[in-house]
């Protein structure tokens, strides 16, 4: 099948958080499935420093009154066609948190819907999150192409109708408030990105107000967990880390704590028990959470703690604040950076994720595959990715708490400290976590399903895995 990926982010290029996994490592999966599968994504400023575009572009667009250019590459790393859609609004060096956020958002997707309709015609356009909400809208014109909806984050749900009504073209058929309402009623199908999250947001405690609507279209909504790149991602052979490592070679992996804590500016000591957390600070992640019992944690336990992110200007200060409290304990590192984020997870012996909700979580899948045990609360995607461990039956890969509530968070992270001390079961739950498989081939494999299921094909047979297993044997040259 021909199939158009339109989003705002797409790793490595183009990525902020968890999306731009999903929008870069699913297609390249697809495409080995057998589909035509390209990318649709802003021409943002600082692009060209990442990859080769070339200068002329293949098509040129009007929409919203305004000229624009699509230019097309490819994914780097991989054989995925990618289209840029170049409009000045775009040229800035950012991919949020701009004044006309709204409308430039709105103008790609038009951008997104000319494309189709003009030059690369697909039978799928699959959209991601609210920026291209109103494509399944637009797109509901074409009986010959058909949507599929992703929800990454519920909580951002793009302009209201009265903005979009001033700017845009919306159709008399429309319906919903914004654009994230408008895609979930006018999608073929619409799924998020887990299982459990697909239920939640079906009650008000997790539907961001669009909880009856998302009732009213259960039929078509499903829950599709993310997987992880295990070919970037690998312990075993990432040459951002210090020192490669597999389950066979566990003893090896303090290297990286000891790395870790001269790099940072951390106390160097192999023994302490290191917690570690990459996020944008943001309420969803359970920061307020967090900024409650941090102190109190660290002034009774002797632990150590790293945190990687951006976001929350609040969250940033209270974090760098409680971190001057804690010389040579707590480090904290407003910034955004991939290489650190590996060498984070390779390193900590615990990784913190209390989140308020939680759609999928990529962070805590990378964490148990580079043996970094999350402790987590049992929320969205979080409960479909890390079990309960149960140092009883030995069974498990992580610590869970359920209410959100500090006492309860204090209380876990209390818990894996005092489960660090235990050497040996504290190295079969990293074993246990590294050996599970969050390879995209399975979700690849039900969104496969999923696209079937909108020409009433039956779901393709399993067929066995081209991709490298995740039980890791073998440490291989940093070379
Ligand atoms: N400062 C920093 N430096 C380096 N790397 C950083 C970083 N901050 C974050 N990251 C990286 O960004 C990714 C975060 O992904 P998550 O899925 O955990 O959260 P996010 O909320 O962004 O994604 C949303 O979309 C995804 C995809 O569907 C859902 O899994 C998720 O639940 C939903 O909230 C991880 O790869 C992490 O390492």
């Amino acid at each position: 099948m021909r199939i158009l990926f339109v989003g705002a982010e797409a790793a490595p290029v183009a990525k902020v958080g968890g999306m731009g996994d999903v929008v870069g490592a699913l297609p390249k999966l697809l495409r080995q499935m057998g589909h035509d599968v390209r990318i649709f994504l802003p021409y943002y400023g600082f692009l060209p420093d990442k990859m080769q575009i070339p200068s002329e572009p293949i098509w040129k667009g009007y929409a919203m009154f305004q000229d624009f250019s699509v230019y097309e590459s490819v994914l780097p790393g991989t054989d995925v066609p990618l289209y840029l859609f170049g409009h000045s609004s775009f040229n800035p060096r950012r991919i949020y948190a701009g004044e006309d956020e709204d409308w430039r958002f709105t103008l790609f997707s038009n951008g997104a819907a000319e494309f189709c309709w003009n030059y690369w015609k697909p039978e799928i356009v699959h959209c991601h999150d609210w920026h291209t909400g109103m494509l399944p809208v637009w797109l509901n014109q074409s009986p010959d192409i058909t949507t599929v909806f992703t929800i990454h984050n519920l909580a951002y749900q793009g302009p209201w109708r009265w903005y979009l009504e001033k700017i845009t073209w919306c159709p008399w058929y429309m319906q919903g408030h914004n654009t994230m309402a408008a895609a979930v009623q006018f999608a073929n199908k619409v799924n998020t990105v887990s299982p459990t999250y697909a239920e939640q947001i079906k009650t008000p405690a997790y539907g961001e107000q669009i909880e009856g609507l998302l009732c009213f279209i259960s039929g078509k909504l499903s829950g599709i967990i993310n997987g992880i790149d295990t070919e970037i991602y690998n312990p075993a052979n990432d040459k951002y880390i210090a020192q490669t490592f597999t389950t066979e070679t566990l003893e090896q992996r303090k290297v990286n704590k000891i790395a870790l804590q001269q790099e940072v500016g951390l106390e160097v000591n192999s023994k302490a028990f290191l917690i570690g957390m990459v996020t944008r600070l943001v309420e969803q992640k359970g920061l307020d959470l967090v900024l409650q019992i941090l102190d109190r944690f660290m002034a009774y336990t002797d632990a150590q703690f790293v945190l990687l992110g951006t976001g929350d200007r609040y969250y940033e200060t209270q974090m760098w604040q409680i971190a001057s409290r804690y010389p040579g304990r707590m480090a904290t590192y407003l910034l955004y950076n991939d290489a650190l984020s590996r060498r984070i997870y390779a390193a900590t012996d615990a990784f913190l994720m209390p989140s308020r909700f939680e759609p999928c979580g990529i962070s805590q899948m990378m964490a148990l595959r580079y043996g970094s045990v999350p402790i987590v609360r049992r929320t969205g995607g979080l409960v479909d990715t890390v079990s309960h461990y149960d140092p009883e039956n030995e069974a498990g890969t992580g610590y869970c708490f359920d209410r959100y509530e500090p006492l309860d968070l204090f209380t876990c992270m209390i818990r894996a400290w005092e489960g660090f001390r235990f050497k040996p079961q504290w190295q079969e739950l990293q074993k246990r976590g590294m050996n599970e498989d969050f390879s995209w081939y399975r979700s690849a494999q039900q969104y496969d399903n999923l696209y079937r299921s909108m020409y009433g094909l039956p779901p393709r047979e399993e067929e066995p895995t081209s991709e490298p297993k995740l039980i890791l044997t073998e440490a291989n040259d940093k070379s």
